[in-house]
């Protein structure tokens, strides 16, 4: 039984589409998890169910030790703390850095804020520090680049001192400078002790930061396995989740992955062109 999300036998519908198809996972105190697979796999949708910003159309999902559908969420949600794109979109561009990350304590202290908010502020600069941002603070978020608002998205999301953060694909749109950059911030997030317990959401194996520790793979709302990074990685698991033939590389704490095909420079049998 996860102490931290468990997920039994889960399904989502939306008409006559199955989105997820009797999944069932498992996340434990100390874990760092990477959710994996090609776009449409069921990935925001099983972490919207994490974040407890959805209900499962049958099954049974438990977070934090509160079963949804029995619980408020949005005593909840505070305690999950989430950075994804559709949150990115809702922040104006005119908004003060250090009030992007400062606004996300808003509603959780309550009533009890005023005392707080000397408290609140240092927390948020402290937090931009952690991700590099500390001089960027009175900067207006539209003015950041790709890379440098993942980086506040981030620290929005630790600013409740969440028990669970979920990134959902943090590495999207960052050139290779960024992704890098992103990677080792996430390392170090995942080898400090005192962090929430991690779920990152991606396409690509590459950005697997060092010292995750398990992995779901996702395929068309399926599982196609899941547990240990060691155990989960193989080519015949990676070839099925994205539907081509894969060589798997470990090299140190990375991954890399490329279709068998590409030395040749000929598409995989069967499948048309991916783009
Ligand atoms: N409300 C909905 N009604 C019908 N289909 C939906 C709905 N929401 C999601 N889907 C479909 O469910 C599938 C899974 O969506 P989801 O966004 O969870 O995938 P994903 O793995 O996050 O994809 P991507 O990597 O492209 O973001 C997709 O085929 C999507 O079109």
């Amino acid at each position: 039984m996860g102490d931290v999300l468990q997920f039994d036998d889960v399904t989502v519908r939306r008409g006559q589409k199955l989105i997820l198809d009797s999944v069932s996972w498992s996340v434990e105190e100390g874990e760092r998890w990477v959710v994996l697979g090609p776009n449409g796999a069921g990935k925001t949708t099983i972490i919207q169910l994490a974040a407890a910003r959805m209900h499962p159309t049958g099954g049974r999902v438990t977070v934090l030790g509160e079963e949804l559908g029995r619980i408020d969420v949005f005593e909840l949600r505070p305690r999950v703390g989430l950075a994804s794109a559709s949150l990115a979109d809702r922040i104006p561009g005119s908004e003060r850095v250090l009030d992007v990350v400062l606004t996300a304590s808003y509603g959780v202290t309550g009533r009890w804020r005023e005392s707080y908010e000397q408290l609140d502020e240092g927390r948020a600069r402290d937090l931009l520090g952690v991700f590099g941002m500390a001089a960027f603070a009175d900067r207006l978020f539209g003015t950041l680049s790709e890379g440098e608002r993942k980086r506040v998205q981030i620290a929005r999301a630790m600013m409740t001192d969440p028990e669970l953060l979920i990134l959902d694909e943090p590495g999207a749109g960052l050139d290779l400078g960024g992704r890098e950059d992103l990677v080792a911030a996430l390392g170090e997030l995942a080898a400090d002790v005192s962090s929430p317990v991690l779920i990152l959401v991606t396409h690509h194996v590459e950005e697997i930061p060092p010292g995750f520790t398990d992995g779901l793979l996702l395929r068309e709302g399926k599982t196609v396995a899941a547990g240990q990074l060691e155990t989960v990685m193989t080519p015949q698991h990676l070839s099925e989740t994205f539907g081509l033939d894969l060589v798997v590389e470990r090299h140190g704490a990375r991954w890399t992955a490329r279709a068998l095909a590409s030395e040749s420079g000929a598409h995989t049998a069967g499948h048309p062109p991916r783009w």
